[in-house]
């Protein structure tokens, strides 16, 4: 065992070498390794232990177990990609396989883009025949984990279930002071989940380990599944909106989502999957899937109870390296998405004041603006919203007094607004509230009309 070294072209399988959750400290561990290599032990810890788990519940939990066991394998699958995964400790059905392939194939499609491999037909899941019996309910209780992520998609969300009078914990994963500042204000009940990676996948990094995105979503999903089910409560909610389903169109590749696992395929799939196979009323759902970035954007705008403690920029969240000193770097795909998103709907002195700046004045942004208009260049890989909506937030700002001398306002005015068509840039459209989504009929007129309001 000593002798092994990672040598990412000599690997013939990854292994899911086996998984288990201590009641009595909430901790779970997730087990892999490269062929006889090393085990890597990635670990959750749910707070709230000891736990109680019998019965039905007990087998729900371990499902949703095995369920994140499969989906977290994800991370260290994607640092050699071999052709063989195997499976040590349990066996799994077709739909599973089936699943866990979507998630792997769509989840590491940038990942795979990036790196000029080809993975279709590649990431093959052993299954065993028979379909498994239809999970039961198991009586939960009504209330929601919400997930937050320290930006303004979740906290609309959490406002919006206040609203409605959902009982609700704020609940995140990681260490992230950031989202704990957020999660403070919010003045409701929070959840923090730690999760640590197997150490070992940095040193294969530096060993020249494949690289890049993987569907973090997914990840954060199978673990507050687990932790719904740990604390008994009947809802995991995101805030994945509407755009998110739509990726980079990429000339001679075709589309290439980085935030799939936030999409409406992915949330489909595995909402579903939960309440067939892990248990019947445990409900998955993201509640700003009728929405576009903007109509988030705008919804966003209501209160300005988080201005000086939330932050959409990614850079916030590197496990390690630095972070911006005051939330937002102003210069990332992200810093400006959100810029341009919130000013149609929020005023000017506002808006410059929670970034510290106006990122539509500095000409250095140019390239940056271009690629989220879509204008010579692709939508970058981040979570940023469609093009047609960013064309949009710039042409009603051009078309008001207290923007329109910016210099990126005036560049798209100048150079890039003749191109277009006027149907095209009508902010109108990308605010109606769509009805493809998931979320408990019980809520959803109200939810409706509060977002209207
Ligand atoms: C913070 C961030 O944006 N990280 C992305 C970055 O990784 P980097 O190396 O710069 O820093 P770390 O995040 O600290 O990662 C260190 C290494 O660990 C790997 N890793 C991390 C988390 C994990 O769950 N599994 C892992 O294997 C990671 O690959 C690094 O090697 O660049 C990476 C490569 O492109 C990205 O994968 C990192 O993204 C994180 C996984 C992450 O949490 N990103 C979210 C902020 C994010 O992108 N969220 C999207 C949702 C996308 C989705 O499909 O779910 C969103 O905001 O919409
Ligand atoms: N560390 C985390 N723990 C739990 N959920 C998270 C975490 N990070 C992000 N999420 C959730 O993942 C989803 C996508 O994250 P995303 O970054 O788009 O949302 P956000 O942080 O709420 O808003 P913004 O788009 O402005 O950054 C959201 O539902 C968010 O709550």
């Amino acid at each position: 065992m000593s002798e092994w070294k990672f040598r990412r072209d000599a690997i013939a399988a990854f292994r899911f070498v086996r998984c288990g959750l201590d009641p009595r400290t909430g901790v779970a561990q997730l087990v892999y390794a490269f062929d006889d290599g090393p085990e890597l032990v990635e670990t959750v810890t749910v707070p709230g232990a000891p736990f109680v788990l019998e019965g039905e519940r007990a087998a729900a939990v371990e499902r949703a177990l095995r369920l994140l066991h499969l989906i977290a394998g994800v991370s260290y699958y994607k640092a050699a990609v071999p052709g063989e995964i195997r499976l040590d400790a349990y066996t799994i059905d077709a739909d599973t396989a089936a699943l866990l392939e979507t998630v792997y194939l769509n989840g590491l499609g940038e990942f795979a883009y990036r790196n000029g491999l080809d993975l279709h037909g590649r990431i093959r899941f052993p299954h065993e025949g028979g379909e498994s019996t239809a999970a039961p309910a198991l009586g939960l209780r009504e209330h929601a984990l919400v997930a937050i992520g320290g930006g303004k998609d979740s906290l609309v969300s959490i406002e919006a279930l206040r609203a409605l009078g959902v009982g609700q914990t704020v609940s995140w994963i990681g260490g992230s002071q950031l989202i704990r500042a957020c999660a403070d204000r919010t003045g409701l009940p929070t959840l923090n989940i730690g999760r640590a990676l197997a150490p070992q996948l940095f040193d294969y990094n530096r060993e020249g380990a494949w690289n890049g995105h993987i569907p973090v979503t997914a990840v954060n999903s199978a673990i507050l599944v687990l932790a719904a089910l740990l604390q008994g409560v009947d809802q995991v909610v995101f805030s994945n909106e509407r755009s998110a389903s739509y990726g980079s169109l990429i000339e001679g590749t075709g589309e290439v989502n980085h935030q799939w696992s936030k999409g409406w395929a992915f949330e489909t799939a595995f909402g579903e999957h939960i309440e067939r196979h892990v248990a019947a009323d445990l409900h998955y759902y993201s509640l700003l899937r009728p929405l576009s970035e903007l109509a988030v954007a705008r919804q966003f705008t209501r209160t300005d109870r988080y201005d000086a403690h939330f932050s959409s920029c990614n850079r916030n969240f590197h496990i390690l390296g630095e972070r911006p000193v005051n939330r937002w770097c102003g210069v990332c795909p992200k810093c400006q998405f959100v810029f341009l998103a919130l000013a149609p709907f929020m005023s000017k002195p506002r808006l410059v004041g929670i970034f510290g700046r106006n990122l539509l004045d500095d000409a250095a942004q140019t390239a940056g603006y271009d690629a989220l208009l879509e204008f010579r260049d692709h939508k970058p890989f981040e979570c940023v919203g469609e093009g047609r909506e960013s064309r949009a937030a710039m042409a009603a700002l051009a078309a008001r007094p207290e923007w329109r001398e910016d210099a990126l306002v005036k560049r798209f005015a100048r150079e890039i607004r003749p191109q277009l068509s006027d149907d095209d840039l009508r902010i109108e459209p990308l605010l109606v509230i769509d009805d493809e989504q998931r979320i408990p009929p019980r809520l959803w007129e109200r939810l409706r009309a509060h977002l209207a309001a």
